[in-house]
Parts: C-alpha cells; sequence; structure tokens
C-alpha cells in the first residue's frame, strides 16, 4: 500500500525529548530509546523522492540502510542548472591550510596540499538533485521569486520534503547541517498560504485575525534569521507579512505590528509566542501550519510550559476543550505539524508518532512513514549495560548530522595555553570567518581580549548581551568586521554564516550532539570547513568517543611553525 494523504485523528499529543519530557493529554510512558547508526543520506546523489513502499514488513532505518547503499552506487553526479547567489564575503575568502610532515612519524593527511594559489569557498554542486522547483510542483509567483533571489534548485532534502508537505502529511524532517532545512519547510507552506500561494478556488475558511502558520524556533537568532528568510522569499512589497515573535524585543510594538499588518506567519521564540498568545493578542486557532525548528531542543525541560501552551492551542479546533467527552480524538487539532533538526533522538519520532496523521520521516533521499520506524538498537556497544540510556539516546541522534564536507581534528593544549593555541590554529589553517565556542558565558571576554591583544580582530556574542547588540554583533561578523566570533551555546544551532570556514571547540562540547551542532555552522550547503577542538590532554578520551559515536574521523594534530601537523592514531576508526 503507498502512503495516502488524509485526514486521520490526531490522538495524543505527547512530547519527550532527549534530556526530558512533557506529556500533553494522554499519559505515555517515556523511555530513552537511541537511533540505529543510519546511512549516510547526505552523500551526493540525485534521484526522485522516494516513497517507500508500506508493505507488511516493518520498514525500520536499518533495513534503510542496505537500500541506500544500492541506490547510492547506482548514483550520477549531476550539474546543478544555475546556483545560488555567491556571497561577496564568500568570493574573498581563502580556504587552503598550510601542512608539513611530523618528525619521523608518518602523516596522514585528508586534507588538500599547500598551494600557492587562494581559493574561494565552492558549494558542492552534486548536492543539488536533478529536479527544479518547477517539478516540485510550486506555484509560479513563488518560483519567480525564488530565481530573483539567485535560488533556481532545491536540495535534496528540499526535494524529499516539499512534496510531502504539499500533500498534507505531518513530518519529521531530518537532514545534515547546512542542508538547506528551512526552505525545505517554508516553500511548502508559502505555497498554500500568503501573497505567493497557488491559485485556488475554494475561499479560504481561516478568520482574518487568525495567522497561518506559526514557527517557533530556540533562539532569537535563529528566530530571526527565519524571518529574514521569508521576508526574502516574499519581496520588499510584501514583507511585513511576516512578524517576528522574539524575545528581548519591544513586546507591544510585536503587538501593534500584528494588529495592523496582520501577518500570514510568525516567526518566534517559544516564551514571546505563548505570552503574547495568552494575552489574546496572537489568534492561532485557525492555525494550518506548526513548525517546531530545532525540535529536539525546543522539546526540552526548559520550554515544557511555553511548548505546550503553543501546542495546545495552534491549529486548535474550535468547539473543542481539553475534557472533551470523546477524549484525546476529539482534541485533535486541524494543523499540520512539522518538526525540523538535524538531530532527531528516537524521542522525537515517537511523539510525532503519536499525533497521529500520517507522519513521515523525511530525510535527503527518503520518506518512510514513522509507524514503520521501529525501536532502533544502539550502535555502540550493543550488549553493554547501558546502551538503551537516555544519553546513549541523545548520542546516537547526531549520528548522519555531520555534512560530509568537514574535516575533524582534535589537539592538545595546557588550559592556560588554549588562546595561543586557537591562534596558532587560525594562522596554519589560513580561516578568515571562525567561530570559537566555549561552554560558559565568563570567560568569552577574556578570549576576546587576548586575540585582540594579538591582534586578531574578535568579538564575543551570548545570551547576557540585548537584543540589540547581539544582532549587531552578528552582523559585524558576518560582514567580515570580525575574523573570530567567541561564543557558547546559543550560536550552537541554526545560525547560519555560510563563510564560517572554521570552527572551534575551546572547551569541550557537552555530547556527540551539541559536538554536531557546533561543527554543522561550517560547511554549510557543502562548502569547505574544518572543526578543531582544543581540549586538555587528560580529556582526548571524550573527543575519541565522540568520533566513535559520530562515525566521523577526529584526527589528532597540533600547529607548529604555522603549520597543521597531522598526527597518525593507531585507534582511529
Ligand atoms: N535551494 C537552495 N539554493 C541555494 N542556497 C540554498 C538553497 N536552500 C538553502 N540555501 C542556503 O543554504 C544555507 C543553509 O540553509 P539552512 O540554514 O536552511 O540549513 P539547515 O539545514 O537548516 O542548517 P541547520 O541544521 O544548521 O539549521 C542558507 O544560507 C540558505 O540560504
Amino acid at each position: 500500500m503507498w502512503i495516502t494523504v488524509g485526514q486521520v485523528h490526531r490522538n495524543v499529543l505527547a512530547l519527550a525529548s532527549s534530556r526530558s519530557c512533557f506529556i500533553l493529554g494522554d499519559h505515555l510512558p517515556f523511555r530513552m530509546l537511541s537511533l540505529p547508526r543510519a546511512v549516510r543520506f547526505h552523500q551526493t546523489a540525485s534521484h526522485d523522492t522516494e516513497i517507500v513502499e508500506d508493505k507488511s514488513s516493518a520498514l525500520t532505518l536499518a533495513s534503510l540502510e542496505v537500500q541506500n547503499k544500492v541506490e547510492n552506487g547506482k548514483k550520477e553526479r549531476v550539474k546543478r542548472p544555475g546556483g545560488p547567489k555567491p556571497s561577496s564575503r564568500a568570493s574573498a575568502l581563502k580556504v587552503k591550510p598550510k601542512f608539513s610532515s611530523f618528525n619521523a612519524k608518518p602523516v596522514k593527511s585528508a586534507l588538500p596540499k599547500p598551494a600557492v594559489v587562494r581559493k574561494t569557498l565552492k558549494i558542492d554542486e552534486s548536492l543539488f538533485s536533478a529536479k527544479s522547483f518547477e517539478e516540485l510542483g510550486l506555484p509560479p509567483l513563488l518560483i519567480d521569486r525564488l530565481n530573483k533571489e539567485g535560488l533556481t534548485a532545491p536540495t535534496e532534502v528540499q526535494s524529499a520534503a516539499i512534496p510531502i508537505i504539499s500533500q498534507k502529511h505531518d513530518a519529521v524532517i531530518q537532514s545534515y547541517t547546512g542542508s538547506g532545512k528551512t526552505l525545505a519547510y517554508l516553500l511548502p507552506i508559502l505555497s498554500e498560504i500568503g501573497p505567493l500561494k497557488r491559485p485556488t478556488e475554494q475561499p479560504s475558511t481561516n478568520k482574518r485575525s487568525d495567522v497561518d502558520a506559526v514557527i517557533v524556533a530556540p533562539s532569537r537568532e535563529l528566530g530571526m534569521q527565519i524571518v529574514r528568510e521569508v521576508e526574502k522569499i516574499l519581496g520588499p512589497n510584501d514583507k511585513r507579512l511576516v512578524q517576528q515573535l522574539v524575545g528581548g524585543a519591544n513586546r507591544s510594538r510585536q503587538e501593534e505590528a500584528l494588529k495592523k499588518n496582520k501577518p500570514f506567519i510568525v516567526v518566534g521564540t517559544p516564551g514571546r509566542i505563548s505570552e503574547i498568545s495568552a494575552a489574546g493578542k496572537l489568534h492561532t486557532h485557525g492555525c494550518r501550519f506548526l513548525v517546531l525548528d530545532e525540535v529536539d531542543q525546543l522539546l526540552s525541560f526548559n520550554y515544557r510550559e511555553d511548548m505546550h501552551r503553543i501546542i495546545e492551542h495552534v491549529g486548535k479546533k474550535s468547539g473543542t476543550s481539553s475534557r472533551d467527552i470523546l477524549g484525546p480524538l476529539a482534541r485533535r487539532s486541524e494543523r499540520q505539524t512539522i518538526l525540523v533538526s538535524a538531530t532527531i533522538p528516537f524521542s522525537v519520532i515517537r511523539a510525532a508518532r503519536s499525533w497521529g496523521h500520517d507522519p513521515v520521516l523525511v530525510r535527503a533521499m527518503s520518506v518512510v512513514p514513522l509507524d514503520s520506524i521501529t525501536v532502533p538498537r544502539p550502535v555502540l556497544s550493543q550488549t553493554g549495560p547501558n546502551s538503551n540510556s537516555p544519553s546513549n539516546s541523545v548520542n546516537q541522534a547526531a549520528v548522519d548530522s555531520l555534512p560530509p564536507s568537514l574535516e575533524h581534528y582534535y589537539c592538545t593544549s595546557k588550559a592556560q595555553h588554549k588562546v595561543d593555541t586557537l591562534r596558532r590554529c587560525i594562522h596554519a589553517l589560513e580561516a578568515q570567518t571562525v567561530i570559537a565556542f566555549m561552554n560558559n558565558t565568563k570567560p568569552l571576554k577574556d578570549v576576546v581580549f587576548k586575540l585582540e591583544a594579538r591582534g586578531m580582530k574578535a568579538t564575543e556574542l551570548h545570551g547576557d548581551l540585548g537584543k540589540l547588540t547581539r544582532s549587531t554583533v552578528l552582523k559585524k561578523f558576518k560582514d567580515g568586521e570580525f575574523r573570530v566570533l567567541v561564543t557558547n551555546e546559543l550560536s550552537a544551532r541554526g545560525l547560519d554564516v555560510p563563510e564560517c570556514d572554521l570552527v572551534i571547540n575551546l572547551d569541550l562540547p557537552t555530547d556527540s550532539t551539541h559536538y554536531a551542532h557546533r561543527a554543522g555552522r561550517t560547511g554549510r550547503l557543502g562548502r569547505k570547513g574544518t572543526v578543531v577542538t582544543i581540549c586538555e590532554e587528560t580529556e582526548t578520551f571524550v573527543v575519541r568517543k565522540m568520533r566513535k559515536q559520530l562515525a566521523v574521523p577526529i584526527k589528532p594534530c597540533e600547529f607548529t611553525e604555522g603549520k597543521l601537523l597531522v598526527h597518525k592514531e593507531e585507534d582511529v576508526e
């Protein structure tokens, strides 16, 4: 039987995250489960979006692995017709690292040899499938706008997601960082609502005071980035039809804009959206789309109450109450729910599945019904005592979240010498746009001070800065005024600085999921990128553990005399 489009009763709202769980409506037991090692769908290929046949035998991510390997063998590299607009800064970037041999040890490096000619960051064209936006059935007005913005062909995850969302499925979109997930959900939404939508004979049933789409993101930066993306597509005349509702900004101005502009789409952070909704200034009962971007973070304990309200109210069918006599079936909403992240722990799949409505898991080259995904066997230490532990589930979520174009290294340094190591690393790799991550806010200033004292333009970004300062810092960094952005976890998710060619971990990330999101700030859309973790000698076992969990080579190295020296390590897997 093929997957069909259909409205089935949405039953229970149950949300669970890898770290915590909250439950709306009926109670569901919460167990931490893990994702299997899944195939790297992000390897380059071009073929049609595939809906996997729902035969009676259960489909699993593991079974997909086999299938995809077969498909990969048939892949052809396809030239992308046209391409994205080259960024002015990108064209000025130089990314060739310098190398030399190291002692008598054989030195192994996957990076290119030193070159005198400096290169620009190039996009991997094979990331784009053969399909055009026209073939995906997007409306002409929308395609016009995309072309005007230099967007001529969809990426693989867009090719997979657009038809599925257009068919009204609830969807979980998982694809590696920088693969274009934002447009993967925005384009089918903008095909249905707003000024660029496809012409339809049916009059809208939505009250004009209700918004049609709510997009939730965990940080102001990511929220604003999504707003800019929508504004870009809508064009200058219609950009007021998207409204940001992020925290830290003036709330009454946001409320006035809602009243005056009557936007059809709002993008914001959980706290501000639920605050304005609770005040009766944001009407979402008639809403058709709810998107949770970085869903695994949004479903964590921190956002529990706000997310509860959003999920209960957005698209809520009128005339139903949460204590309806018919129980959860009667509480179903009319909205389509789209969950997005590079890292999807099994708990998110289970939560989405419990919402009903034919939910599917969309990845770059496959679409499967969530019901077919079985509790995964853990990838690592399958017989180990903690194989089903929460942390294992979190770690498994990170597999397949990293862009294939990244190079990963680690080097050791005493804590007091880390900034010097950072500086030597930047010089050796000739990196131009660097994001350095730390775990706490306080030491950021000190690192900036030390870098500036050594003549390297640097700035800090963290949540204690005001909204205006945060956006100014980010803009200046994007514009190339600073070479290094020293930041904390705030910038790890979703932040799109296409020119970023080096990510540094000055402190170890908490786990492999955090490593993946930090690393994903470079190597965007197939560009080259390097990730270097600077740790103390006693911490190297953590890096080796993450290397296993992520299934990527993180090679030991050092930076000497302006060069990257890659060590050979016997146990690199
Ligand atoms: N079809 C396309 N053609 C050209 N550029 C594109 C296309 N789709 C997306 N992009 C660009 O690719 C970059 C990465 O996209 P996006 O931020 O959506 O990635 P993502 O998968 O959401 O990453 P993350 O997981 O880090 O949030 C952005 O600069 C975006 O404008």
